[in-house]
């Protein structure tokens, strides 16, 4: 019986094993083929019209003669499926108990861990050990409704304690690789010469909440039995569409029938998914798409375990898989291909759904395939009469099935055959009781997400939009608000006809109950009010952050990469710094609050080049690490939880954590007015008499961000003057007050250079983050002269004091001042330029902006583009022009991130070498010129 499965395997004098990227597409491709191409994804990314067309040829010759491809530059972070292929070991070696403590045979959405021996194909155990995982959701069913609806439901995690960051990972692996799989089955309609919207009739929301993965361990034959094969996995054809993750890059297991019946290896391809099309695209596109067979085999004696990650794609429960009809496919001229015959193409066999759907839908279909594998889940968790059904349809080799079948009094089941290898020592401790009792339905509560048409009436407000993939993210976060008694906010996730889910919130007192919940969950998380918020903060400026850098530019390795244009990094000017050494002796401890010396050399630093009036001294100077923390430390000292600071917009939108988080004060955001945002006290004293509670700080940055202009001495006096009077606080942001390419010198005026009325409250926050590119060496000043204000900062600088080398390092820096002198210049004259040559190019697209002098950014005005978008809000607009920025490769830091007074605004940062600002300000006009 050894190897039987290995009949018709590679056949040595066959053709050559092509490497997969040197794939002819311009031959014909034989019957024979013996390996499979390489579809780069990138071409579609590039959003060059040529490279997206040749990405479709190719899927169209995948789609049609080969059913199999890899699939590279896939739109998933590489960083979590690094992180999920290095859990694998650690998922699979958990010891027995526990993985038996999240068996599926509890689960009846069959998800969790599965055994070897519970899964059976084409009448043989397959050799490999599983997880079945999906998105969290709770199960809708309910009593009377159709079984298939108890398919999905919540899963089964191994404990944080046991697997740290497992359940995240995996979270985060479902949701991208599901949003991928969603953009290519759209691909595989156009490729086939359909519409894009060509298969989305077949799924609905539940169906796009995102896919199931099964997590696979196929393990080395160095301890089988005797006589045993090596199948994994039997032959099959999948169901629908499925993206593989070959996860062992040094061993492989897969193996592919080509269209003569033959077996070749599909070997393991790092950074890349293996993709293929199931029985439902076949039968639905009438072939042509075809379903290819397949099957996987156990590593050999002294080879290491194998690892895949098998992400399945399923079309809607609910739906029935009618294949397209003649109109369909006559109207985008879709030729009838093959005709498909049930259970057979090509000789090959089949293990899955059946092409003759004996079924109402796709649901039922599941249901009977799924029991089919796993009749003890099925006789645990549904009823009697669908396993009876299942088990009476043909022989089960599954090691419980004769049990079962005579639990359920399935017809003629004795003459099912049994597995044709040893059965699988399953004692009954590893293998959970079929029980009886288990039948008893529990019915869930239904979901708050729910669909339908009442959500649009007339008492709901749509406040968002949401790429449906994300629909159970929104769930989630739903969830949440709604959790307690009664729910307090209803808010509701729906399809739109489009591509979008909007979310619904009914009207109500919406704000009040945010926060009242808020506490509410704060408190069940045992975290601060203002740490909840922090945590459950998600600002574009991050998200944008992280996903240039998961993906950043080069142009030599990365030329599809995205261009950063949004985060606050001068980059230019990175490599003159860079040539400053550490001195690696200093490894003790040093001064919380920044040593003497470089307290020193920042006080002789600012005197010169802030031009102080009183100059400043070491004792006015606190150092902590990074401008956050010394804004925080300020703040924490300032404010008491509950007072107000004010504070115009638009505004760096960290200063919602670094103010607010620690200190418990929050924002007054006193709105100025496009297209210049000007400041003045009457503004102020507008938003100041309308407060509730009297704010205490007056927060200015000076130059601003994100306009990168200037505040007049005038207007900075005559605020200093209108909060002297209220006895405000004044704190002044400084933190681009070297990087001035003003024209005019003195256009820039620190408030250190001037005759203050209240020096006691009158503060500055500076650092070399930005005016010496050193965003990663975290050093940040509070410089004042009130005394009780730098004991309390230093008393709480310990919470994030400086690195002793960072401080050694910086402070040789700054005491080279004839290099700080020549930097700032050369620095600053690098900043013109590139304005310039920014502006030029701005000019030449129409682009309207603010004319800055100060920092590295241009506030451009792009509300003229928000209005492709007529269905949405204009709010939603920018977010959606945002995104189209993102995928052309270029992130611009959106308005909203600024709390902008109007949409449509987007900071450019222009501190980036211009041949990579070039690339970028192209991109830009390409989307811009769509
Ligand atoms: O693990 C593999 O390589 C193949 C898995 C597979 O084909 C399946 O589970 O459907
Ligand atoms: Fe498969």
């Amino acid at each position: 019986m050894a190897n039987s499965s290995v009949s018709g395997a590679c056949d040595p004098d066959g053709p050559l094993l092509l490497p997969a990227t040197q794939f002819d597409w311009e031959a014909p491709v034989p019957d024979n083929f013996r390996s499979i191409p390489v579809l780069d994804y990138n071409l579609v990314l590039s959003g060059v019209p040529e490279e997206r067309a040749l990405f479709m040829k190719q899927l169209g010759v995948v789609a049609k003669k080969i059913g199999f491809a890899y699939l590279i530059n896939a739109p998933v972070d590489q960083q979590v499926v690094d992180r999920l292929i290095e859990l694998l070991p650690q998922l699979f070696g958990l010891p027995k108990e526990k993985k038996l403590a999240i068996c599926a045979t509890k689960s009846p959405h069959f998800m969790g861990y599965l055994q070897t021996g519970h899964e059976v194909t084409v009448g043989k155990v397959d050799h490999r050990e599983q997880f079945e995982f999906g998105p969290d959701r709770e199960c809708k069913y309910q009593e009377g409704q159709p079984e298939y609806l108890k398919l999905k439901g919540p899963n089964q995690w191994p404990s944080e304690h046991d697997l740290p960051t497992f359940k995240d990972t995996v979270s985060k692996y479902i949701d991208q690789v599901s949003s991928a799989s969603f953009k290519f089955i759209e691909d595989i309609a156009e490729s086939i010469g359909m519409p894009r919207t060509a298969f989305d009739k077949y799924f609905d929301d539940a169906a796009r909440e995102g896919c199931r993965i099964k997590i696979l361990h196929y393990p080395a034959m160095d301890n089988f039995a005797e006589g045993e094969d090596d199948q994994g996995v039997g032959a099959h054809k999948d169901n629908w569409l499925t993206f593989l993750l070959q996860a062992s890059n040094d061993v492989s297991g897969l193996e592919i029938q080509n269209n003569a019946g033959e077996w070749f290896v599909a070997p393991p391809m790092p950074n890349s998914f293996v993709v293929n099309f199931g029985i439902g695209i076949e039968r639905i596109t009438h072939g042509a798409v075809i379903a290819t067979t397949h099957r996987a085999r156990n590593p050999g004696k002294g080879q290491p375990n194998r690892f895949s990650v098998a992400l399945f794609q399923e079309a809607a429960y609910t739906k029935s898989m009618e294949p397209w009809t003649d109109e369909e496919r006559n109207l985008a001229g879709c030729a009838k291909t093959t005709e498909i015959s049930a259970g057979t193409t090509y000789g090959r066999v089949s293990d899955a759904l059946p092409h003759s759907m004996p079924f109402d839908n796709v649901g039922e279909a599941t249901l009977w395939n799924r029991i089919r594998s796993h009749p003890d889940i099925g006789y645990n968790h549904y009823s009697a009469d669908f396993v009876k059904r299942v088990l009476e349809e043909g022989p089960n080799s599954h090691p419980l099935a004769a049990e079962i079948a005579a639990k359920v009094g399935a017809r003629g089941y004795a003459q099912a055959s049994r597995p044709s290898t040893p059965t699988p020592n399953v004692t009954p401790s590893e293998s959970p009781a079929v029980s009886p009792s288990a039948h008893t339905h529990t019915s869930s509560p239904a979901s708050i997400a729910s669909g339908g048409t009442t959500l649009h009436s007339e008492s709901n407000k749509s406040v968002g939009m949401f790429p449906q993939s994300k629909i159970s993210l929104l769930e989630e976060k739903l969830a949440l608000l709604s959790c307690g008694d009664e729910p307090a906010v209803r808010v509701y996730a729906v399809a739109e006809p489009g591509r979008n889910a909007a979310l619904v919130v009914e009207k109500g007192e919406i704000e009040k109950d945010i926060i009242a919940k808020n506490r509410m969950l704060a408190n069940k998380l045992e975290v601060s009010q203002s740490a909840y918020k922090g945590m459950t903060a998600n600002s574009p400026l991050m998200q944008g952050l992280d996903r240039a850098s998961k993906n950043s530019y080069d142009p030599v390795t990365n030329p599809r990469g995205i261009i950063n244009l949004g985060t606050a990094e001068n980059r230019v000017m990175a490599s003159a710094v860079a040539d400053k050494r550490f001195d690696p002796s200093m490894l003790q401890y040093g001064c919380f609050y920044g040593s003497l010396r470089l307290r020193t050399a920042i006080a002789k630093t600012l005197n010169k080049h802030f031009r102080a009036l009183t100059p400043l001294t070491e004792s006015n100077v606190t150092v902590l690490a990074g401008c956050s923390a010394a804004i925080s430390a300020m703040f924490s000292s300032l404010c008491n939880p509950g007072d107000t600071v004010l504070i115009a917009t638009p505004y760096y939108g960290g200063f919602d954590w670094d103010v607010c988080l620690s200190s418990g004060a929050s924002l007054i955001k006193v709105h100025t007015a496009a297209p210049d945002f000007a400041l003045s006290p009457e503004l102020f004293e507008a938003a100041y008499a309308a407060a509730s509670v009297a704010p205490r700080v007056l927060l200015i940055t000076n130059p601003q961000n994100p306009q990168g202009t200037t505040i007049s001495a005038a207007t900075l006096l005559a605020l200093l003057e209108w909060a002297a009077e209220k006895q405000l606080h004044v704190v002044v942001d400084e933190i681009y007050g070297l990087s001035v390419y003003a024209e005019t010198p003195c256009e820039f005026v620190s408030v250190l250079a001037l005759p203050v009325p209240d020096p006691a409250r009158t503060h500055v926050v500076w650092g070399p983050s930005k005016d010496f590119c050193l965003n990663g060496l975290r050093v940040g000043a509070c410089v004042s002269f009130n005394d009780n204000l730098q004991s309390a900062m230093r008393s709480i600088a310990i919470l994030s004091n400086i690195a002793v080398n960072t401080d050694n390092l910086f402070a040789r820096l700054l005491e080279d001042s004839e290099w700080v002198a020549r930097f700032i210049d050369e620095n600053c004259g690098v900043l013109r330029a590139l304005y310039e040559r920014t502006t030029v190019a701005l000019d030449r697209i129409g682009v309207r902006y603010l004319k800055s002098n100060s920092g590295f950014f241009i506030w451009m005005d792009l509300s003229p583009w928000l209005t492709a978008h007529p269905k949405a809000s204009a709010a939603e607009s920018e977010m959606m022009l945002w995104e189209e920025f993102l995928e052309h490769g270029v992130y611009l830091a959106p308005g909203c991130a600024f709390s902008a007074p109007v949409p449509g605004y987007f900071r450019l940062g222009f501190a980036v070498e211009w041949e990579i600002l070039e690339v970028a300000l192209t991109r830009m006009s390409e989307v811009l010129s769509t």
